[in-house]
């Protein structure tokens, strides 16, 4: 594994028009832990990740992986594994042909793509059209497009949205495993409780930064939870009444 930051964000800031989608963020990835990259809906989490996979430009400043641009770094396709809507995606495909495709352009052996079934148990369902998978197989399935080349860096966008409880449990304690492998993990979600018991890191952004740290840092004091840190720093009235209801 690299010794590198897997992920590092310099002053980035990107704008559609006049819009300031993410606005001079600045963080490192620790390199073997999960983080989670928190924010409400339209904080800029898509975006924050799309630049630093190289999907789409800062309008200032740099994300890295592993201490370069993601379009500069030598093997980046095997380094790095991307779950994400719409990237690496043909629902029109059966699962494990389209697993087939991305594996041959990985050059990778047949093999691979029926141990990652295995792995995130989806090998006895895998011959039905992606475009048909529940949600919940459909974040196996993403899930297991991005470990295909073994990557030592998994950046997962919402990989818990429309988990059933059973996939949410199964979720948690793979990436815990993945992580326990020396695996870095950087997830965006805004599921609180869920990222709570998840996560190693948080990054929490509202168009700027609000924290970036070890989750026990934020959440240190006697029943402190991530719910309440997230609203004092995010700002909200009326989830400031949701808390204290
Ligand atoms: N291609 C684009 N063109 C114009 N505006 C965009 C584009 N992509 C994102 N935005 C805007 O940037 C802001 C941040 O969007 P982004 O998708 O990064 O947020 P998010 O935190 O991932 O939200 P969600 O949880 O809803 O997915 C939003 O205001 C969004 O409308």
């Amino acid at each position: 594994m690299s010794n590198t930051l897997p992920a590092s964000f310099r002053s980035v800031s990107k704008r559609f028009g006049s819009n300031t989608a993410v606005d001079d963020i600045s963080f490192d990835v620790r390199p073997g832990k999960i983080t989670g990259l928190l924010g409400r809906n339209g904080a800029g989490k898509t975006t924050s990740l799309k630049m630093l996979l190289g999907l789409a430009k800062p309008t200032e400043g740099a994300a890295t992986v592993f201490g370069l641009p993601y379009d500069q770094l030598p093997r980046a396709a095997h380094r790095v594994g991307v779950g994400m809507d719409g990237v690496n995606s043909i629902p029109e495909m059966r699962g494990r042909k389209e697993l087939l495709v991305w594996a041959k352009m990985l050059g990778l052996p047949k093999r691979r793509v029926d141990e990652v079934l295995e792995l995130v148990g989806l090998a006895d369902r895998s011959d039905r059209r992606v475009k048909d998978y529940s949600t919940g197989m459909r974040q196996r399935h993403t899930i297991a497009g991005a470990l295909l080349a073994d990557p030592e860096f998994l950046v997962l966008d919402e990989p818990v949205n429309g988990l059933d409880p059973d996939g949410i449990l199964w979720l948690r304690n793979f990436l815990r495993g993945l992580a326990g492998e020396g695996r870095t993990i950087l997830i965006s979600s805004h599921l609180l409780a869920e990222v709570e018991q998840t996560v190693d890191d948080v990054v929490v952004i509202q168009k700027s930064l609000r924290y970036a740290g070890p989750l026990d840092e934020l959440v240190s004091g006697e029943g402190e939870r991530l719910e309440e840190q997230f609203f004092s720093l995010v700002g909200s009235e009326n989830a400031k009444e949701k808390v204290s209801a």
